[in-house]
C-alpha cells in the first residue's frame, strides 16, 4: 500500500516539474530584470529551472517574494531576494506611470477554470501573491493537471479569505449571509491553534457552492450563494475585517489596458498543467 501512495506522489511531483519546465522554457528571458516567486510546493520547480541556467544568467536578476516561504526558496537556491518595500524603494513614483515593474510573476494554484479564475491560499499566502500579481507585467500559472476544472469549486472546496483577527468572527457570520456553508477559521496542524499567515492574520475556509464563470454575470442568485468569481471577491473584500480573498479574478492584458488601472485583474495570462506522464498542457 505504501509504495503505491508514494508511486501515485511520484507522479504527482513529476507532473508539476513538468509543467514548471515547460513554463520556464517558454516565458523565461534572460533579459529580465525582475522576476515574482509565488508560493506552495509546484512553484519551487519554477525555481529550480531558473536557478540551473546558473550564476551567469540569473546573477543580475532580483527575484520578488510572495511572504517567508518563497524568500526562503529563492534564497536557498542561491538567487537575489527584493522583498516589494524595496523593489518599489528602487524603481521610484512617477505618478500615473505602469505599476508593473515585475517582468514576469511564476505561481502555482489550488485550481484553475476555464476563464483562467483561480483560486488560491491553500497554503494560506494570498495577500502578498495578489500584490507581486498586480505589479507583474504577466503571471504565469503552473499547476498539476488535478488542478484544472470547467469552474471553480468544483473540485477544490473553499474560498480562503485573509482577515484581521479581530473581526474573524465578524467575518466568518457574514460569509455565511453570502451564502456560504460551514465557514471555519484556518486550523495549523496539529498544535491545534489557528494558522498565522505572513501578514499576522488568520485565514477562514468559505465553501460556496460552485461559481459560475465571469461570462455568466446573468446567473448571479445571492440567495443561492450562487456567484461569478468576480462579483464573490468584490463581495467578500468589501466586509469589515478582510484583507484580501483567494480569488483571483479580473481582467488582464489589453482588455484591462483598455479599461484603465483599476480594472487590472491579477489572475494568470497563461497556465501550464504538468501532467503524471511528463507531458503538459496549456490554456491562456
Ligand atoms: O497559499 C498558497 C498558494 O496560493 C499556492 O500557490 C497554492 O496553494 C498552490 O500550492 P501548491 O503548488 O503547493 O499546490
Amino acid at each position: 500500500m505504501a509504495s503505491v501512495v508514494s508511486e501515485a506522489a511520484a507522479l504527482i511531483e513529476a507532473a508539476k516539474r513538468a509543467a514548471c519546465r515547460q513554463a520556464v522554457a517558454e516565458n523565461f528571458q534572460p533579459t529580465f530584470k525582475y522576476v515574482g516567486i509565488g508560493s506552495g510546493s509546484t512553484v519551487a520547480y519554477v525555481v529550480e529551472a531558473i536557478a540551473e541556467k546558473g550564476k551567469s544568467v540569473t546573477s543580475t536578476m532580483k527575484f520578488i517574494p510572495t511572504g517567508s516561504g518563497s524568500t526562503n526558496l529563492i534564497r536557498d537556491a542561491g538567487l537575489t531576494v527584493l522583498q516589494v518595500p524595496d523593489l518599489l524603494a528602487e524603481v521610484g513614483f512617477t505618478p500615473g506611470a505602469s505599476k508593473q515593474h515585475i517582468d514576469i510573476y511564476f505561481d502555482g494554484a489550488d485550481e484553475v477554470d476555464s476563464e483562467l479564475n483561480c483560486i488560491k491560499g491553500g497554503g494560506a499566502c494570498l495577500f502578498q501573491e495578489k500584490v507581486v500579481s498586480r505589479l507583474s507585467k504577466k503571471f504565469i500559472c503552473v499547476a498539476d493537471s488535478r488542478k484544472k476544472a470547467d469552474a471553480l469549486l468544483t473540485k477544490w472546496a473553499y474560498v480562503p479569505v485573509e482577515v484581521a483577527p479581530a473581526a474573524a468572527e465578524l467575518v466568518r457570520q457574514t460569509l455565511v449571509d453570502l451564502g456560504s456553508r460551514e465557514p471555519v477559521v484556518r486550523i495549523a496542524g496539529p498544535t491545534y491553534t489557528y494558522a498565522i499567515t505572513d501578514n499576522h492574520n488568520y485565514i477562514i475556509d468559505a465553501p460556496f457552492p460552485p461559481l459560475l464563470l465571469n461570462a455568466q454575470a446573468d446567473r448571479i442568485d445571492p440567495a443561492l450563494g450562487r456567484w461569478t468569481p468576480d462579483a464573490l471577491a468584490a463581495k467578500i473584500r468589501a466586509v469589515l475585517g478582510v484583507l484580501e480573498v483567494g480569488i483571483f479574478s479580473g481582467m488582464t492584458g489589453p482588455q484591462a489596458a483598455a479599461e484603465g488601472p483599476a480594472a487590472e485583474g491579477v489572475k494568470p495570462v497563461k497556465v501550464y498543467f504538468g501532467k503524471a506522464d511528463g507531458g503538459y498542457e496549456t490554456m491562456e
